[in-house]
């Protein structure tokens, strides 16, 4: 946001990212400060802290701001907005993009370029913050995929969370193995295991955090798993398995065919439109006063 030209100040408890951030000439405060600044400027607060910790910055925030948040769950932080802030201006959001390491040299001014950033759109989101958000995300490079709290974490589960958790079964898997094993380790087993590099707190705290929608992800890997062993067991065959992952990865790969579109953020059917547009596969991908620019799925192309 400040390479896009946004004024910006941040706070966190960490002296050493603190000094990092100062460093690379950024505005840091205490939170008390940055927080007060925010209600004078009517900014727009972010909070990029873990789950765990989320509670803490809730419970220093003013009156009214605009709020959002990057944390990777969101029914667990809008239930806690609910709580602590009810009277926060709260829109959820979640860049899906990141790296296995933390702290401030970590992050990259290009970090969330062509990535998506989920945006809520619950049923009385204020539309005034939810487009201060979809400016940031865009600014940032992203483009932005509106759904609900329940659908997001419903969504990571499957293609982050349980990648967190396989990825450390693998780990675990491959050292087993000894040192031949891992003195052998190439492509497939980097790339499988790269995010169990992460910090445990930090995987934890997501995982942890969408515990409901995670076991059913986890349900699902296992059955296939299982399916997989049988079918090696009894016929050697795993045809299937790979077959079907391939064609799942293609899938990926490839994407849909989009096309462009407009959306009106004063239309009263707004947030349905936009998360009508999010669970097609859509995705905002500019914003120009009240009309957002988004590129959907062409009808042939819906799954
Ligand atoms: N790492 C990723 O790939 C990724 C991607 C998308 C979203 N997220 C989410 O973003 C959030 C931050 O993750 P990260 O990877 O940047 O973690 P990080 O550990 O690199 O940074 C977290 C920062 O929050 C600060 N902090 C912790 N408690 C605080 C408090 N009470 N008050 C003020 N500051 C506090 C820490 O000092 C640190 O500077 C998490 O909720 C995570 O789930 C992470
Ligand atoms: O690329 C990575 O290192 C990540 O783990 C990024 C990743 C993910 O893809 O699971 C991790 C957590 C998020 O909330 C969003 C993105």
């Amino acid at each position: 946001a400040t390479a896009a030209g946004a004024v910006t100040w941040g706070a966190t408890a960490s002296g050493e990212d603190a000094e990092a951030a100062r460093r690379d000439g950024h505005d840091v405060l205490d939170l008390a400060a940055a927080l007060e600044r925010a209600v004078v400027q009517d900014a727009l607060v972010v909070v990029a802290v873990p789950l765990p910790a989320v509670e803490n910055v809730l419970r220093a925030l003013p009156e009214g701001v605009r709020l959002t948040d990057v944390v990777s769950v969101k029914g667990p932080v809008a239930d806690l907005v609910a709580r602590l802030a009810p009277h926060a201006r709260y829109v959820g959001g979640h860049p899906m993009a990141g790296t296995s390491r933390s702290g401030w040299d970590a992050g990259r001014a290009d970090l969330f370029h062509d990535a998506a950033w989920v945006v809520t759109a619950e049923d009385g989101t204020d539309l005034d913050v939810l487009a201060d958000v979809v400016g940031l995300a865009l600014a940032a490079g992203a483009h932005v995929v509106p759904t609900t709290a329940a659908e997001h974490d419903a969504a990571v589960a499957r293609v982050s969370h349980l990648p967190h958790l396989l990825a450390a079964v693998l780990a675990s898997v491959g050292a087993d193995g000894g040192p031949l094993a891992l003195a052998l380790a190439a492509g497939s087993f980097g790339d499988g295991t790269r995010v169990a590099g992460s910090r445990p707190e930090l995987v934890l705290a997501m995982c942890q955090g969408n515990r409901a929608a995670l076991l059913g992800a986890v349900d699902d890997a296992l059955g296939r798993l299982g399916a997989a062993r049988g079918s090696l067991a009894s016929t050697g065959g795993l045809a299937k398995t790979v077959e079907a992952g391939h064609a799942a990865r293609l899938a990926l790969e490839n994407g849909p065919e989009l096309t462009g579109t407009t959306l009106d953020l004063t239309s009263p059917d707004a947030l349905e439109a936009l998360r009508d547009l999010g669970s097609r596969g859509g995705r905002v991908v500019g914003l120009n006063g009240s009309t957002a620019r988004a590129l959907t799925p062409r009808a042939h192309d819906r799954p």
